[in-house]
């Protein structure tokens, strides 16, 4: 078979083949009354479609034309838990957390006029996990870490022939311990994401601001100069936590979660076939009117009476058995960050009309610029 006829052959299967998935599809749950809606095409489905509306942070558009469209089924939104995830896990380690923020601050923060918020976050909460995780061993992995990555980038730049002692050798063992220490702490992702638009949404908040500082204050006047934060102490955050609650609301971290039917199931009279992959978007939720008064306006208020939720209508760490093990983590590392932050600076931001987009994790598109003001000195004298 000549060059030009294989060529064809394969350009052919590579139309037919997924053509054919398709129909065997459709011919296999004909007797199903499948939930209303476009499977998308072949394999991806309406992924790229959704991925494309996430970018430029349209994607409640996206869900509403879907539900407009074929109605209200696509709406409901419904671990392996690591042990030094537990919430009492996380009371013994505060102080890691304390010592890491103050750190961070020190370097980063203090002495700046004007600074980019989002690379720092993610920093703050990556050093955080690295911290909690490997203790006292955090400082050589962060090292180790920084010098695999350079293998790796110049592996990327090599010839791609794996032998012993080569660049690209280096650099595929490298991407094996990247691989292995990140599954560990790529979790602090979606921790900076909250401080950031946390940070955003106060620049523009005075009264909640000052709630907030005064909340921190209180906390800070009953305990010793340089004295770490406890359990305890976070414990009485209660507003800031408010305010973190409606950030996630507005904003969640991550805009949803897959789930695979182990069997045929019937939901309001549609059946979702085995092995259907099911998308929750939490955006939707959050914003439905039905459960939320006002739901675009930021009103850390509305979590005062938190029974007046519905359950799995807030649901910004998932829900179920596979619900975020890190939350507790999660919030104390954010709390820990507002006292410190709250009580040392005040900060405007450069950019008023700045965007973000979700990459997929929300993220503003320049990075959130700020000019940043001491409020008090530093030096964590508590009292
Ligand atoms: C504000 C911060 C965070 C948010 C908003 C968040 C949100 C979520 C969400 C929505 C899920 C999917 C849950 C579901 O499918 O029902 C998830 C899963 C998960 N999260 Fe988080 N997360 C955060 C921080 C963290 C942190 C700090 C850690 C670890 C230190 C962590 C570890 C995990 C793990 C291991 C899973 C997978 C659970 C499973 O599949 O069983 N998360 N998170």
């Amino acid at each position: 078979m000549s060059m030009d006829s294989s060529m064809l052959l394969a350009l052919l299967l590579a139309l037919f083949i997924p053509i054919l998935l398709h129909l065997v599809t459709r011919r296999k749950y004909a007797s199903y009354n499948l939930p209303s809606g476009s499977l998308g095409f072949p394999l991806i489905g309406q992924t790229i479609s959704l991925l494309r509306a996430l970018r430029k942070n349209t994607d409640y558009q996206w869900y509403q034309d879907r539900i407009k469209k074929y109605g209200e089924e696509l709406k409901q939104v419904r671990s392996a838990v690591q042990g030094y995830l537990r919430p009492e896990m996380v009371t013994k380690y505060i102080w890691k957390m304390d010592k890491e923020v103050r750190r961070h601050i020190d370097l980063h923060w203090v002495g700046q006029k004007t600074l980019t918020v989002a690379p720092l976050a993610k920093r703050l909460t990556f050093n955080i996990t690295c911290s909690v995780f490997f203790g006292e061993e955090a400082g050589p992995i962060r090292e180790a870490l920084a010098t695999d990555f350079e293998a790796l980038v110049k592996a990327t730049l090599s010839i791609p022939v794996n032998i012993p002692f080569t660049k690209f050798n280096k650099g595929l063992s490298a991407s094996w311990r990247i691989r292995k220490l990140l599954s560990r702490i790529a979790c602090h992702e979606t921790t900076s994401v909250l401080i950031i638009f946390l940070l955003r949404y106060l620049a523009n908040e005075p009264d909640i601001l000052g709630n907030i500082t005064e909340e921190q204050e209180e906390i800070a006047r009953n305990k010793g100069p340089n004295e770490p934060l406890t359990w305890d102490d976070v414990s009485r955050m209660k507003y800031t936590w408010k305010v973190a609650m409606e950030t996630l609301r507005t904003v969640p971290a991550i805009f949803g979660s897959f789930r695979t039917a182990f069997k045929d199931i019937e939901y309001q009279g549609y059946h979702i076939p085995k092995g259907w992959q099911i998308f929750t978007d939490q955006i939707v939720t959050h914003l439905d009117t039905n459960f939320f008064d006002e739901p675009r306006k930021f009103d850390p208020a509305r979590f005062h009476n938190q029974s007046s939720i519905p359950p799995y209508c807030f649901v910004p760490f998932g829900g179920g058995p596979r619900m975020c093990p890190g939350n507790e983590f999660a919030k104390t590392g954010t709390l820990v960050a507002m006292h410190y932050l709250v009580r040392q600076f005040r900060w405007k931001l450069c950019c008023k009309e700045e965007g973000y987009r979700k990459d997929p994790t929300p993220m503003p598109l320049l990075g959130l610029p700020i000019d940043l003001e001491t409020r008090s000195p530093p030096g964590y004298a508590h009292s």
